[in-house]
């Protein structure tokens, strides 16, 4: 039943093509490289040169941010050379939007031109060996929402993006990924740049213990509440994708710990490390490869 009420107010493809649309025709920018900020990772945004800025409330069918560190700004300009918009924020379904609204802004960058999407959250560290600060370049996913019914394809098809079974075992692109990490050990982070599997659950609440160990036993290494919908749209659309999470605390997984999470943590750990990731994110747009498509 709740897949009817969903269904009747999903976007048209028109409405992705309005949006679409009203951005072309209000920027000469032409992106190639979408890149999604996570939590308190916002100013990944500010490296752009010859910047075009929208507020999301000023944009056609764009949901809002209404998350503390999501400015909801959509940035284009140029990194390092290359054409590229920014989302300064993104949506969860904690917010109260559904997964094809979380989503939206997915699919108007694959009709704006768009090949390569490039996403990054706030994660808390599961694996034993990652530390604050540390960046996991995403491997693979387990999509907890999605054994629960939950996924943002949920519904008719729209062929004109993608197939209706699309697979997401290649979901993470393997060069970018050995790019990533490549870059990584060239800046320097050998200690820092991680490899591994992002678990997203639905928020708001952080993880109870029991969770965390149950997590941990399933192979996840970081956790967090956002991204697999977006990489889920992204990859039925054809986008190479590339994702990120920086380790901003440490999941609490022992009854004897005093040490809870909290998104004030999660912000600061973002402001405390952020110049790693865009020192990453800077090299790695200048030696990506586009094929210059057009959908
Ligand atoms: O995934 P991003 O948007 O980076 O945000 C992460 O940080 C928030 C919790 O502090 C949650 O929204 C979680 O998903
Ligand atoms: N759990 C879920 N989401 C998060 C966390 C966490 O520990 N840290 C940042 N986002």
């Amino acid at each position: 039943m709740a897949h009817c009420v969903e269904d009747s107010s999903r976007y048209t493809y028109e409405e992705y093509k309005q949006t679409a649309d009203w951005l072309l025709s209000k920027t000469e920018h032409r992106p190639a490289v979408a890149i999604v900020c996570g939590s308190g990772l916002g100013a990944l945004g500010e490296l752009l040169k010859d910047q075009m800025a929208f507020n999301y409330s000023d944009i056609p069918n764009f949901p809002h941010s209404t998350v503390p560190g999501h400015a909801g700004r959509l940035i284009f300009g140029n990194l390092n050379g290359k054409p590229c918009v920014c989302m300064q924020g993104r949506f969860h379904s904690y917010e109260g939007y559904p997964l094809w609204k979380v989503t939206f802004p997915i699919r108007v960058f694959r009709l704006i031109g768009v090949e390569t999407l490039i996403v990054t959250n706030a994660a808390g560290g599961l694996n034993q060996d990652y530390k604050v600060g540390d960046i996991m370049v995403i491997m693979d996913h387990i999509n907890m929402p999605g054994f629960a019914g939950q996924n943002p394809l949920i519904g008719p098809n729209e062929e004109r993006f993608g197939p209706r079974f699309p697979p997401m075992s290649d979901a993470y692109d393997k060069d970018l990924r050995k790019l990533a990490l490549a870059i990584g050990q060239e800046l320097g982070f050998s200690e820092k740049i991680r490899e591994g599997v992002y678990c997203s659950l639905g928020g708001p609440n952080f993880e109870t213990i029991a969770e965390c160990r149950f997590l941990s036993s399933l192979g996840t290494d970081a956790v967090g509440m956002s991204t697999v919908p977006e990489v889920i749209v992204a990859r039925h659309c054809g986008l190479r994708v590339l994702g990120m999470s920086l380790i901003t605390n440490k999941a609490v997984m022992d009854y004897n710990s005093e040490a809870t999470a909290n998104h004030e943590e999660v912000l600061q750990a973002g402001k405390d490390s952020a110049k790693y990731l865009e020192k990453l994110v800077t090299l790695l747009i200048q030696r990506i490869e586009l094929n210059n498509n057009v959908f």
